[in-house]
């Protein structure tokens, strides 16, 4: 079979001591368009890195002098992410699964088979593609650490910047997870209190009969067990920014005092005689629909009113065309930053699957995935096994979908003594998903989850139809 695979930009090293095998291999690759070096020993392997940029490496284990495993460890030492292909000899399982722990990429065995040698070649082509795009993943389109560069956040960003600079109160809305408590960081750090303290609370956390004094604070003897006076949050947020997470959650009675305290720029200690003056920037968030709320007397008017001048909205995830992508791969990086693990793979069906859920608790269940996948990656891989069950699934439910759309108008154009054989309409599937991927039988194994050599022995098998 002639393989259509775009030629690697640098040479493949191959390391084998065997001529015959040596020849076999070059010869294979070069008429697949790649260039190759060819050496017999691990020590002229070094000798070759040192000078010459490869591809990758395809590495005998056992060569005289130094193995293919030692090779493989120094060059990993010496933090070389080339890719590195080993081939052990037939039936030597553990020597495989060792060199993938020492950060192998791929195994081969003896005796070749050399469609095994492309579809090898082509998966470590895929990881570097990948693991380059990791490292490429700096942090062009983020404000204050929030990633984004689609055109919905890009101009949330340049509405909250603008808000920043004023000292009025600001309503954040969004679903749970998009990054609502993020954005207010975000607006304190860019406004000029930056410098004074930001204190966060979530309203719905404190139990009612204490929100009074929480907030304002409280007088000695105010009520029983008040032996001292104490400040509330508005009193420690002075100078800066207090952010109202879930203002939804907030008691009628506080939300009258929440206005007066916007209005007036006092608040009244609980027990205190007279009212103290305040300096304090409101941030509130919620995910309510707070004109619901009004209108099932749940929330007051007017302060939905005084906040709601100046609100900002931001976008659930699956509305932020291009962004998943790159918080993706920041967030990868931050995880294993944080747990010192270095990744510098991803499984191609793990992106893939992480790029196809929706996130319906948008940010956050994103995040949530990717610190349990870096967690469990071993040999500095993210694989797909490592996704939660729900992401895994839905890439795969996906397909099951389409399969049973297509079946399904299959029957339903037939008469049922006509109905296709299953053999049929798998066949049909097959060139369905085909088409639609243009001919590009990679993807379209892939789509199928079967390996190519089976699709092409499906599409050797003939036409639906045809016995
Ligand atoms: N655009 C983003 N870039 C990077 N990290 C983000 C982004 N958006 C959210 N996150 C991360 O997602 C998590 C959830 O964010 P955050 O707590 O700000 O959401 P929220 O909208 O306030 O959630 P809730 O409504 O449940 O309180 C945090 O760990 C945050 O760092």
């Amino acid at each position: 079979m002639t393989r259509k695979d775009p030629a690697l930009p640098c040479p493949i090293l191959i390391v084998e001591d065997d001529p015959a095998i040596l020849e076999l291999l070059e010869e294979e690759l070069q008429e697949a368009g790649h260039d190759t070096l060819g050496v017999g020993s691990a020590e002229e392997a070094i000798a070759t890195l040192s000078h010459s940029e490869v591809a990758m490496v395809i590495s005998d284990v056992r060569l005289p002098g130094m193995s293919g495993m030692q090779l493989l460890e120094q060059l990993r030492a010496e933090g070389s992410t080339v890719g590195f292909i080993v081939i052990t000899a037939f039936g030597t399982i553990d020597q495989a699964v060792e060199a993938l722990k020492i950060g192998a990429d791929d195994f081969l065995t003896k005796p070749l088979d050399l469609e095994n040698v492309h579809e090898a070649v082509y998966r470590v082509r895929e990881h570097r593609r990948l693991a380059a795009r990791f490292q490429q993943a700096s942090p062009p389109g983020h404000f204050h650490g929030i990633i984004g560069e689609s055109e919905a956040m890009q101009s949330l960003f340049h509405d909250a910047a603008r808000l920043a600079r004023s000292d009025a109160p600001i309503l954040v809305l969004g679903e749970s997870g998009t990054g609502k408590e993020l954005l207010a960081r975000a607006i304190h750090a860019e406004s000029p209190r930056a410098e004074g303290p930001f204190v966060a609370i979530n309203c719905a956390s404190i139990p009612a009969e204490l929100m009074e004094s929480e907030f304002f604070g409280h007088v000695k003897g105010a009520f029983t067990g008040a032996s001292d006076a104490r400040d509330g949050l508005f009193q420690s947020a002075r100078g800066g920014s207090l952010f109202l997470d879930e203002i939804g959650e907030m008691s009628p009675g506080l939300q009258a005092k929440l206005l007066r305290a916007l209005q007036e720029k006092t608040v009244r200690p609980v027990g205190a005689e007279r009212e103290e003056p305040v300096d304090v920037r409101i941030i509130a968030a919620t995910h309510r629909d707070l004109e619901q709320e009004i209108e099932a007397g749940n929330f007051r008017s007017d302060l939905f009113y005084r906040l709601e001048t100046f609100s900002l909205r931001i976008p659930p995830l699956r509305e932020r065309e291009g962004d998943l992508e790159r918080l993706v791969t920041a967030l990868i990086d931050k995880h294993a930053g944080a747990q010192e693990k270095r990744l510098a793979r991803i499984e191609p069906a793990a992106l893939q699957a992480l790029l196809a859920y929706p996130y319906p608790g948008n940010v956050r269940e994103l995040e949530n995935a990717i610190m349990r996948a870096v967690t469990l990656a071993e040999a500095g891989e993210i694989r797909h096994a490592d996704l939660p069950e729900r992401i895994r699934g839905h890439a795969a439910e996906r397909r099951r979908d389409t399969g049973e759309a297509l079946a399904g108008q299959l029957v339903a154009s037939a008469p049922a003594q006509a109905w296709p054989s299953l053999e049929d309409v798998e066949k049909r599937y097959i060139r369905k998903v085909l088409e639609a991927t243009g001919g590009n039988k990679r993807r379209t194994a892939d789509i199928l989850g079967i390996a190519r050599r089976t699709l092409y022995r499906r599409l050797e098998e003939g036409e639906p139809g045809e016995p």
